[in-house]
């Protein structure tokens, strides 16, 4: 694409020298990645800034680099004032708006958004359409699964994925939208269809001031819809109507809203609902219809997801019958609620609960079940809201028989000072502090009876632990399981 022709999405912006024939291969942030021909877009980082590799870009093959600030280079410089909000403009006009070509639907919220996609793409595949995914497990294209770095992946990513979905027929696109992302507009390229909102609870406080501003990121998805009404093209806001934000995020979009919910009047309810150690079963009323829900996910929350997931099916015109039967058949979401084989007598389950909403709703959902002890392994991660550390232990106390708090991915951070920040002021004295994961989750499986069940939470589908900058493999699921065997050949069973 020319230069001049990708540029023109810009209102203003100033040229060191001429432009005019410059053809542009490739829109790079990371000068490591630049090739012949690509426009290297400087991006001031939380922790280097890109102005700073212009050098590096150009001897990679650079024939333009867009900056906001001054920069020497051999090649032309073009000058505006915020390069990370236009870099999704860009990007999304160099890889031809894919996002225009099929429904996209975003969700965001801070529990529940995987569980959702994934929910939202069984029952878009049981109606034979070929879904596109980006959240944090991976990123899917039909049955092709690649990694991410990021739950909501930057604007260049991001366009170029859209791009590659529309060359291989996804009828439509179904994504996580983290608050990061809207926070620092990797989303802004991106014409979405259909918004939803799972829930609203404390995470992230380490990037954002307090809980106002974390909603207001939340908000700016239900803004992004657009003001602008279409007959034929109707979007939609789909909104919790439980949680204490649905009004104010009501009034974000000017759009189409659903709502749905158990507590309050919403277009979507579940009622009757009966939950089970194996199975949840609900009625679900909607302004089509009414179905009975038999599912295999669990807990109260999860019929939250399938409602959630239910009422975005329904404003993309989904029969109803559909929405039934891919729920019914839905098994569960990799590391979320996940039984742990092997274990005899006693019930081992793997989650990815890392807020403190998301481990009281899980821990409360297994209390109800439990026939015996409740055991809980967590830990909290490392270079990440640190007020949610104290919330998170206490949290497990309240359910647990006895709480063993553990690392989770401590980064940069000395895990014993995350585990002092856990139990910083905790009064009641059933926890264990075992700061090694592994030594953690085998004296849990050691200590476990007929009847008990061993929460392992915070890391889930994760096969790392991160310590320092490096991911060594670790798998919950993995060391449960190895706990399990040598417990097994121990008591010769
Ligand atoms: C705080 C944050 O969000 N950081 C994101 C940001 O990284 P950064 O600002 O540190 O980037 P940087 O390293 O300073 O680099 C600045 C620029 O210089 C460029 N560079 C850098 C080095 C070099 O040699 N050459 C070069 O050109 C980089 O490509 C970049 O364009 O930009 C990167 C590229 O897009 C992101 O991967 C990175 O996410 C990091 C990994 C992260 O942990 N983010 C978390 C907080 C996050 O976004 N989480 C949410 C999900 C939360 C949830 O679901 O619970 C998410 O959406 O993932
Ligand atoms: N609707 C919900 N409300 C509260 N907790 C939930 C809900 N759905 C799932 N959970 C809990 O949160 C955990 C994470 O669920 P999920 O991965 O679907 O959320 P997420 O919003 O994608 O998380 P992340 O922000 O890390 O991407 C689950 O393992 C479960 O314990
Ligand atoms: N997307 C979340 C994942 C947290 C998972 C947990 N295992 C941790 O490392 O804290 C975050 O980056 O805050
Ligand atoms: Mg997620």
């Amino acid at each position: 694409m020319k230069l001049t022709e990708l540029l023109s999405v810009l209102p203003f912006y100033h040229v060191s020298e001429a432009i005019e024939g410059i053809d542009i291969k490739k829109i790079e942030a990371d000068s490591r990645q630049v090739t012949d021909g690509s426009l290297f877009i400087c991006i001031e980082g939380f922790t280097v800034d890109g102005h700073d590799f212009v050098e590096q870009a150009v001897s990679n093959g650079a024939t333009a680099i867009l900056a906001q600030k001054e920069v020497q280079a051999s090649v032309p410089v073009i000058r505006l004032t915020d390069t990370s909000r236009e870099m999704a403009k860009l990007a999304s006009k160099f890889y031809g708006y894919p996002t225009r070509q099929f429904p996209l639907i975003g969700v965001t919220g801070t529990n529940g958004k995987t569980t959702v996609t994934y929910l939202l793409a069984s029952i878009f595949n049981q109606f034979e359409k070929k879904t596109g995914i980006i959240g944090t497990i991976q990123m899917k294209i039909g049955e092709d699964a690649y990694p991410v770095h990021n739950t909501t992946p930057d604007a260049l990513f991001l366009q170029k994925t859209f791009q590659e979905m529309n060359r291989e027929h996804v009828d439509t696109a179904i994504m996580e939208v983290s608050s990061h992302a809207l926070d620092m507009g990797r989303v802004h390229g991106c014409d979405f269809d259909i918004a939803v909102f799972t829930n609203l609870s404390q995470d992230h406080l380490d990037y954002h001031q307090d809980m106002n501003d974390y909603l207001h990121a939340k908000s700016l998805l239900f803004a992004q819809l657009g003001n602008t009404y279409h007959e034929k093209q109707k979007k939609f806001a789909v909104i919790n109507e439980d949680d204490p934000n649905s009004r104010f995020l009501k009034k974000s979009t000017a759009q189409h809203v659903m709502t749905y919910g158990c507590d309050h009047e919403a277009q979507i309810r579940a009622e009757d609902i009966h939950m089970e150690v194996t199975k949840t079963a609900f009625t679900m009323h909607t302004p089509v219809g009414s179905v009975q829900i038999n599912s295999s996910l669990i807990g109260k929350f999860n019929v939250y997801n399938m409602l959630a997931a239910s009422a975005a099916a329904i404003c993309a015109g989904i029969p109803l019958t559909v929405i039934k039967d891919a729920l019914d058949n839905m098994s569960g979401v990799n590391g979320r609620f996940q039984p742990v084989d092997g274990s005899r007598g006693f019930a081992a389950v793997v989650d990815y609960a890392h807020t403190p909403d998301s481990l009281e709703n899980v821990l409360q959902t297994i209390k109800g079940f439990a026939e015996n002890h409740v055991y809980v392994v967590v830990g909290c991660g490392g270079d990440r809201d640190k007020t949610k550390r104290p919330l998170m232990a206490s949290i497990a106390l309240k359910y647990a028989d006895q709480a063993i708090l553990t690392s989770d991915n401590p980064r940069t951070e000395n895990p014993m000072a995350i585990l002092d920040d856990m139990t910083a002021g905790l009064q009641d004295r059933n926890y264990l502090v075992i700061e090694n994961r592994r030594e953690a989750i085998f004296h849990a499986i050691n200590l476990a009876e007929k009847g008990d069940i061993i929460l392992i939470a915070g890391k889930g589908h994760e096969t790392y632990q991160e310590i320092g900058h490096t991911r060594h493999h670790f798998d919950d699921r993995e060391v449960a399981q190895e706990a399990i065997q040598e417990r097994d050949v121990k008591e010769n069973r």
